[in-house]
C-alpha cells in the first residue's frame, strides 16, 4: 500500500519534470499502480487509517509525486455540493479552458511540500479534460468550481508546475484579475 514515504518532497526531480505518457491502455503494473493511487487517497480521507498509517489527506494524487515519470492521475472527493469525484486518468489533458479564472479562498496544499504556502492560487474557472481510464475507455470531462481547481493542480504535476509557482509572489492575497473564489 503506499504511504507517506513512497511520496517525493520538494526538491525531488519528478516534481519539476514534463512526465512521459503512459502506453493505453495501461498494463498491468500500471493499472495496479493507479489503483493502488486511488487507494492512498480513500485511505488517507478515513480517520482511523489515515491515523494509523500517519497519512496526510489528500483529494488528488499524480504520479510524478511517487517519483514515477508517467503521466497518471488519481483523484478522489466530494465537492461542496456533494458531487463525487473518483477517478484514475491516464495521460490527462486540458483540452479547453474559460478565460474567466478561480481560486480557492483558503489556498491549496500538497503532500510534496512539507510547509505551509499562504496565497491566492488562480486556476482556470471551467476545463474540458480529455483522458483515457484505467481500463483504456476514453473520458470528456467538463469541470468546474472545485474540481476545477483539484484536476488543474494534478495535472500540473504532470508538467512539473506546483501550486505555488502561481501564487502572486508581490502580494500573494491579491485577489486574481477576472476570478470569483470557491469558498
Ligand atoms: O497533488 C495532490 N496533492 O498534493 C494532495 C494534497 N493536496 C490536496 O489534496 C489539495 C488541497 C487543497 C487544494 C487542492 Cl487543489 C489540493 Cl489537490
Ligand atoms: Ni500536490
Amino acid at each position: 500500500m503506499i504511504t507517506m514515504k513512497d511520496i517525493v518532497r520538494e526538491g525531488h526531480p519528478s516534481l519539476t519534470t514534463v512526465a512521459e505518457e503512459v502506453e493505453n491502455p495501461l498494463n498491468t503494473a500500471d493499472k495496479k499502480l493507479l489503483e493502488d493511487m486511488i487507494t492512498f487517497l480513500k485511505n488517507s480521507q478515513d480517520e482511523e487509517i489515515a491515523e494509523k498509517y500517519q497519512l496526510r489527506a489528500g483529494v488528488g494524487l499524480a504520479a510524478p509525486q511517487l517519483g514515477l515519470n508517467k503521466r497518471l492521475v488519481a483523484v478522489h472527493f466530494e465537492d461542496p455540493n456533494g458531487k463525487q469525484y473518483s477517478y484514475g486518468l491516464v495521460n490527462p489533458k486540458v483540452i479547453s479552458h474559460s478565460v474567466e479564472k478561480t481560486y480557492l479562498s483558503t489556498g491549496e496544499g500538497c503532500l510534496s511540500v512539507d510547509r505551509p504556502v499562504e496565497g491566492y492560487v488562480p486556476r482556470y474557472a471551467r476545463i474540458t479534460v480529455k483522458a483515457f481510464d484505467k481500463e483504456g475507455n476514453p473520458l470528456k470531462l467538463r469541470l468546474k468550481g472545485y474540481a476545477a481547481i483539484v484536476f488543474q493542480h494534478e495535472i500540473d504535476h504532470l508538467n512539473g508546475i506546483m501550486f505555488y509557482d502561481h501564487i502572486n509572489e508581490d502580494n500573494p492575497f491579491a485577489i486574481p484579475e477576472n476570478a470569483k473564489p470557491v469558498e
